[in-house]
């Protein structure tokens, strides 16, 4: 069997910060006393990733996906443990062999010029990546159509939607044709169609060329729809890694509640998870816990657990203590 295309072997990664004081007293004291702070964003974590998969890394705000990406694609460099791609290569390193063969799209960071049209980037991008003129022309044309945005090419970024704007970081993170694409937060903000619309065409994508695909998002529909296999991760740890399916089956035990109410609630538990202003489900077992006058409940309707569910119950879950 061929070795795989990530590995991950007991990778930590902690930030270190300098909490700053206001006003000018504080700046005064911290010149001389600076309170360290650190934040233990990746702990322990080992994961493998063959050629060919899409796996979903899921988690909370603040549960440590984007620093695995970032210990992945060579942005940071593991304090302990070993990140290795291609059986060989240390991310960290930044080869230029090693960077040709991934693609890298952050929610936080944009490869485009602002005022430029996306084009003027992507032919800068060909000349960085050495791409040939014609492959370039062939595949951009192919892309722009999938995503339909071959019209928007020649517009300055500035002036496109925000759901435009991410295909074209799209993209840029696929110009030079990548074996493996990380995506952290691919369809933040934009519409249910060109999510459906970017998911559809990462799914042929993977299908037609092989491409590995590592991503984040906290849309649960569409990781269960692209991904086939999911990690999650919790305070820094992971703390399941298989299918979706595997993941419901193992946590799902009690039914879940829906529950209607003439009006919003004043406090919400964090086991509570609340769909819109009226509408709230909650772990059946703990259906005592909420804080609601029964005269408010206009309807209860029992389902199954599902994955938003589990994952509910999961991050809510005290962090350990570091
Ligand atoms: N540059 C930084 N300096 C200090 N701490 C950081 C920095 N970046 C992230 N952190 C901290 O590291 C932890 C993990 O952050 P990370 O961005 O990896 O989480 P995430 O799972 O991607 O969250 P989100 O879903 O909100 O994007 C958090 O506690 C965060 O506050």
């Amino acid at each position: 069997m061929s070795s795989p295309i990530i590995s991950i072997d007991h990778a930590n990664f902690s930030y270190v910060t300098f909490t700053k004081q206001s006003g000018f007293s504080g700046a005064w004291h911290d010149l001389f006393h600076r309170q360290k702070s650190t934040v233990a964003a990746v702990q322990d974590i080992s994961l493998q990733v063959n050629r060919g998969e899409i796996l979903g890394l899921l988690g909370a705000n603040g549960a440590g996906k984007t620093t695995l990406i970032k210990l992945m694609t060579g942005i940071l460099p593991a304090n302990t443990g070993d990140v290795r791609l291609f059986t060989d290569q240390v991310p960290f390193r930044k080869q230029p062999a090693f960077l040709q063969r991934i693609g890298v799209m952050l929610s936080q960071k944009s490869q485009l010029a602002w005022d430029l049209p996306a084009l003027d980037t992507l032919v800068l991008l060909r000349e960085i990546y050495h791409i040939p003129h014609d492959q370039f022309n062939n595949w951009l044309a192919f892309l722009t159509k999938e995503l339909a945005v071959t019209p928007q090419l020649h517009v300055p970024v500035r002036k496109l939607s925000l759901g435009q704007r991410i295909k074209f970081e799209l993209i840029c993170a696929l110009i030079h044709r990548p074996e493996i694409l990380f995506l952290d937060e691919p369809t933040i903000g934009i519409d249910v169609s060109s999510q459906a619309n970017i998911y559809r065409f990462l799914k042929q994508l993977n299908h037609d060329t092989q491409m590995t695909i590592i991503l984040t998002s906290h849309n649960t529909k569409d990781i269960e729809a692209l991904a086939q296999r999911v990690a999650v991760v919790n305070h820094g740890k992971k703390i399941f890694e298989g299918t979706t399916t595997g993941l419901i089956s193992r946590y799902a035990t009690v039914p879940i509640l829906e529950i209607v109410t003439d009006g919003p609630l004043t406090h919400i538990p964090v086991h509570v998870r609340q769909v819109d202003p009226t509408h709230y489900e909650v772990d059946a077992t703990t259906l005592a816990t909420l804080p609601i006058d029964p005269r408010q409940i206009l309807s209860v309707n029992r389902r199954n657990s599902d994955l938003d569910a589990i994952l509910t119950q999961l991050f809510s879950e005290e962090a350990p203590k570091r």
